[in-house]
Parts: C-alpha cells; structure tokens; sequence
C-alpha cells in the first residue's frame, strides 16, 4: 500500500487545501486557471474553483477528477488530488491524454463546512433539466417539518424526533426514510437534499470547465470524489447512470467487479449506501457537456458512520444554519461531528481512502493509454472540438506576474581574493520555493547570507518585496549598503533558519519566539504570546515552550528556530541547509515542517543537500557551481533530464 506522506493533508483549513494544491500542480507544471466565488470564507478568505490542466491542449483523451461537488468532502478530494500529483511527479501521461483536475467545485461548501453549497443547495441534485420542471418529493414534503423544527431542545423538538420516528418504524427502518430524503427535493429550499430552483454557480462553473477544457475528446473517465455513504472505510468504485451507455461497459472492462453500476431513477435500489432514488448526479452533467464523446463517469464513494448518524449530523448542520449561532459551543460542536461524520479522525480510514483511490487514477490512465486513436475521419474526431482559448477562466498564473518576493542580480561576492559568488541571479515569485543545490563550496550559503546582508555583497541588486537594497560603493570597488535603517527593515521581513539552529541558550522556548516580535516589531507582549502558542502548535513543541535549548533534541530545536523565524510574519523565508546539523532519524521532522511551510504558500529560498526533498517541495531549482548558476529549472526537467556535465556529475554522486 502507498503510505500517505502527509497525515496533515487531511486539512478543514480551505487556504491550506488550496495552497498545497497549487503548489503540488505547480511542482507538476500543471496550467492553473481559477474561478473566483463571489462569496468569501470564514476568515474572510477569497474562494476559487481551481483547475490545473497537464498535458495536450488538444489531447483526444482526458482524465478529469473532481473533489469538493459536497464542500465538507473536499477535504478528502483535495487530499487525493495534491498527494496523486505529488507521488507521480513528474507525471506520466500517455500520449495524446491530458489531465483536468478541478480542485473544490464548492469551496463555499468546503470553506465553512457544509455539505450544500451557499444557497443551501445539495449540488448533486442540482444537475437537473432545467428546462423542464424539476423532480417532486411529496413523501420528503409530509416530513420536511419535522427536519426544519426550529427548537435544538424542548417540547417541539421531542415532538419532531417523535415523528421521523415513528415514520421511520413505519417506512421499515432507516434506510426507506434515507430514499425518501436522499431522493432530493425541489420545493423546500431550507430542507435537507434541496436541489435548487435552477442553476447555481458550481453547476454552471462545472459546465464551463467541461467545455472549455474537456468538450471535443474523444474518450473521458471523470472522477467525483465522495465520502459519507457505504462501507466504513471502504472506497467504492460506482459509477452512476440513469440509462445504460457506451461508458458503462468501458467501465466494466477497466475496473471489472470494482466497478459498481448504480442505475438510478423513481424507484430504484442500490445497497451501496447512496440514493438510486435521486437524479441531478454530476455523472448526469458531464454527460449532458460532453455528447460527442464516450464518457466514464465515476464516483469514489468512502464510507464512513452509519447512515443515520451521517443524516442526523446533517439534520443538526442544517438547524444551525437556519437557526443556531456557529460561534457558539453547540455550533462548534455541531461542526465538529459534521466534519468527522465525512472526514473521520483515523489515519487507517484516511490513508486507505486516499490509497485505494490513487489507485483508481492509475488505473484510469493505463484504461485511457489503452485506447486507440480514433480514426481522424469518424465521427468523433468530425465533432472535436480544437481548444483554442481558454476563456472565461483567469490564469492563475498571471497572477505569477506580480512583482517577485525576492529578486536578485549579479550577485558577485568575493571574501579577500577569493571570488566565491560571480554573477549570481534568482526570482522568487510570492508562494514559490527555490532551492539551490551544488557541490560543497559552490557559494550557496554565501548567496543566502547576501540576501538579508549577513555578508555583504561586493556588487549586485537585491529586491526583497519590490523594496531595492540601496548599496553605495566603498573602497576597492566593492559596495556597503548605503542606508542601515532599511538594511533592518528589510532583515525583518526575511527570515532565516541556520544550520545551527541561532537560539538564544539562556531563554525558554517561548521568550526565544517572542523576543524580536516584542522588540523589533513592537507587538504587544500578549499578542506576541498567544502567536507563539499558535506556531509551536504548528510545528508540534506544544509542550516545550517553557524549556531551554539546552534540554531539547537537535530536530526539536530546529523546530522552535522555525516558529521563532515565523513570529516574525516574513515575507521570504532563507532556510541554510536546516537539516545538515542534525543526526539522521530527527531530519524527517523537520523537513516535515518546512514541507508544511512550502504547501502552505510560503516563499522560500532553500539551501539542501536532501535532493529527493527539493525536488518534491520546489517549484524551481538551481544548480551552483564554483559561484555560478550553471542551470535551473523546474525539479522534473532538472532532474530527469540535466543538460550540463557538470550537473549530470552531481546528481550522480547524491542521488
Ligand atoms: N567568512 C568567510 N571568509 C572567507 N571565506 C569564506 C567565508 N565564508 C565562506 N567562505 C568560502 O566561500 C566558499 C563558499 O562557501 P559557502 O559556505 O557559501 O559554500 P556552500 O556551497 O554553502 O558549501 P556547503 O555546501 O559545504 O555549505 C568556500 O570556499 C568558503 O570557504
């Protein structure tokens, strides 16, 4: 089995979601497109619908997986998504196949928890044909109040548990109540499984993604990632119909008994734990988007609790949001066994889901590498249509193009006669991780020490978020900055981690954070304090912030440097080969941290001999050698394919 690499992947943090996505499709020189929602998270955070296209533009065969479609499963989607990417770097596609991955199709629903989106609307019955009027539920309607009782305790309460009770004995148990509700219902828009009144935003931005990047295949295999219904534990392969098709059968001899056809319709039944009874599916939508190709449409299914303990967390989810306060106690707690009713808290049941379902994606491309060519005269390939543009979506990319973190020119640096940095230049783009690689005595720590003036440049241009270091020339032709007042400013919004850690031995853990916030920045002592808590949190030393350096381990210390380096809220972080001091069983943890830092969007520029590392967590990397870059590029094509001697040489002694 794979092992899951980042038990934390698993996160209910919808910045953290998104930023270890980009960068995973990043690292995989994935094309980034995002569509904005209008609608902000509860930090007041910005929400996207991302999409990262690998491959052909005008590929005949397309693999399109797709999380998010219930917000509060996203987490699991998102999970998969980044880890694929991430294990499969550089990612083989077969030829003429490309790959769509649409990351959150809710990120409304994903951002605040709720498994409906913003218009309290189940997006898997929303998929409807609006062109004529949608579905009735009247069994749904004779018990819609009781679902909506307005009271979380008292009189009212009892009496509407009492109701679905007694329906319940007389439908025949749980599950004839769960076809009913899971059904979905058009008429009641604060109810449960409401599918909506017509279509809303993640439908119709699904159906743009579908023509702008998908329509004209010949061949498509979609993934909709799920979790909630079936077998704890268990990631089931369906795929789900209203009619058979062409795909269908395509299906079978992929997945053979894996595959689980669940037709669906009024009165149909499935034992695999979702409602055959319901239409509006995802499945039904990318086939309705894609008619002139044969289409697989799967969904991964993971199930979790008991049916009624999942409806009874969505019964409680609902009431909240009509009625209760999210701040308060009961909110949070209501959350909370909302979020573990999709998302439990074992790591067995997250990394055999995640496990299984890469699998399923593997499979998927072998299927597609399978597939012929189609003929160019027939009717598919008549009907393609050639992708051309990509509109309406913004390149993410272009947002790349805002002025760099960090830039830096000509760098030359010599110590006596010796000239140890000759020409050196880098850009990090806000969110990006560079890492430097080169034999010992390359110049690379030099380099890293020049950017905050820990060693002064002989020349060159440094530029730390759009500010330029202003230099002014000294004797011998070299230079000193001209201004130490901006030397400072800047020096504080670059954080450093050394190979030595740098903590101040005769201060606990804590005071080592808060010093330079305290008395550099001038944050309030308090403030200061409860950030410190937040980020020894983060980096797992809880525990530890009233010890001294002196009584923690080499990787723990590393640890508490790296909190101490983020109290200072930098713009760029400078990591000198943070693991180099430390004996070989403590380097995982923190490598562990700074990959958390890289995929939460942080900007660093890393110094490493840990190869496999910088090539898993950079989004460029660059050879030095005798004080030169001698190539960069992104970590697929340097190490797969070096162009120099010199480099072909290195990687040969490390890898
Ligand atoms: N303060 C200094 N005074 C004199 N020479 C120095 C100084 N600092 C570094 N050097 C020299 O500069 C060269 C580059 O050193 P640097 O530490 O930048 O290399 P590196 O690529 O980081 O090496 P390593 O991987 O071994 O850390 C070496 O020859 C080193 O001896």
């Amino acid at each position: 089995m794979r092992h899951i690499r980042q038990p934390e992947l698993y996160s209910v943090d919808y910045n953290v979601l998104r930023q270890r996505f980009l960068s995973a499709a990043r690292r995989s020189n994935a094309a980034l497109f995002e569509y904005k929602h209008s609608l902000h998270g509860p930090g007041g955070e910005n929400l996207f619908t991302d999409v990262a296209y690998l491959g052909e533009r005008n590929a005949s065969k397309k693999l399109v997986i797709l999380s998010g479609t219930h917000g509060v499963e996203g987490q699991f989607g998102s999970a998969c998504q980044a880890e694929w990417l991430s294990a499969n770097n550089p990612l083989q596609l077969p030829a003429d196949t490309a790959l769509v991955i649409v990351h959150l199709i809710n990120p409304w629903g994903t951002a605040w928890s709720r498994r409906v989106n913003e218009d309290n609307v189940d997006l898997n019955r929303n998929f409807v044909d609006w062109e004529v009027a949608p579905p009735r539920n009247d069994k749904y309607a004779e018990l819609h109040e009781a679902f909506v009782c307005a009271e979380w305790d008292g009189p009212n309460r009892d009496r509407a548990e009492e109701m679905l009770s007694q329906a319940r004995t007389s439908a025949g148990g749980h599950a004839r109540i769960a076809a009913i509700v899971e059904a979905g219902q058009y008429d009641c828009p604060d109810g449960l499984f409401y599918g909506g009144s017509g279509p809303v935003w993640s439908n119709r931005t699904l159906n743009d993604i579908l023509s702008t990047f998908v329509a004209g295949a010949s061949d498509v295999i979609v993934f909709d990632l799920h979790t909630g219904a079936g077998p704890y534990g268990y990631p089931a392969l369906l795929s789900v119909a209203e009619e058979d098709h062409a795909g269908l059968q395509w299906g079978t001899s992929t997945y053979g008994h894996a595959l689980k056809v669940v037709m669906t319709g009024k009165g149909a039944i499935t034992d695999t734990g979702i409602a055959a009874t319901a239409t509006g599916y995802v499945s039904a939508a990318v086939r309705k988007a894609l008619p002139t190709s044969r289409v697989l449409p799967l969904v991964i299914e993971c199930g979790t609790l008991e049916g009624a303990v999942v409806m009874d967390a969505v019964k409680a989810d609902n009431w909240l949001h009509l009625f209760g306060k999210l701040e308060s106690p009961l909110g949070q707690k209501i959350k909370k066994t909302l979020r573990a009713a999709f998302i439990p808290h074992d790591p067995e049941w997250q990394q055999n889901c995640l496990a299984t379902s890469l699998r399923y994606f593997d499979r998927a491309l072998m299927a597609l590498a399978s597939v012929a060519r189609p003929d160019p005269g027939g009717d598919i390939a008549k009907n393609a249509v050639s992708i051309t543009d990509w509109p309406p979506a913004v390149p993410v990319n272009a947002k790349r193009h805002e002025r760099p973190a960090v830039e830096v020119h000509d760098l030359h640096k010599s110590f006596g006669t010796h000239e140890v940095l000759s020409g050196v230049g880098l850009s990090a783009d806000p969110g990006e991780v560079v890492s430097m690689i080169g034999s010992s005595g390359s110049g690379k720590s030099t380099f890293l020490r020049c950017i905050n003036l820990l060693e002064q440049p002989s020349s060159g241009t440094i530029v730390v978020d759009g500010e330029e270091i202003r230099m002014k020339p000294a004797k011998g032709g070299r230079s000193h900055p001209a201004d130490m007042r901006q030397v400072e400013r800047i020096r504080a919004r670059v954080g450093m981690v050394f190979q030595n850690f740098n903590l101040w031995p005769h201060m606990s853990v804590l005071d080592n954070i808060i010093e330079a916030p305290v008395h550099v920045l001038g944050e309030r002592r308090q403030d200061a304090v409860e950030h410190a808590h937040q980020l020894l949190k983060k980096v797992g030393l809880s525990e530890k912030h009233a010890q001294y350096p002196g009584q923690l381990s080499g990787g723990q210390q590393q640890r508490a440097a790296i909190a101490r380096t983020l109290a200072m809220r930098p713009k760029v972080i400078l990591c000198d080969e943070p693991t180099s001091a430390l004996d070989p069983e403590l380097v995982g943890e923190v490598l562990r941290v700074i990959r958390q830092l890289a995929e939460e969007g942080n900007t660093m520029i890393l110094v490493t001999h840990e190869m496999q590392f910088a090539r898993e967590v950079s989004h460029k990397i660059l050879f030095l050698h005798q004080g030169k870059v001698e190539e960069q590029s992104t970590p697929a094509e340097l190490f797969t394919n070096p162009r120099s001697e010199r480099l072909r040489q290195f990687l040969s002694r490390t890898l």
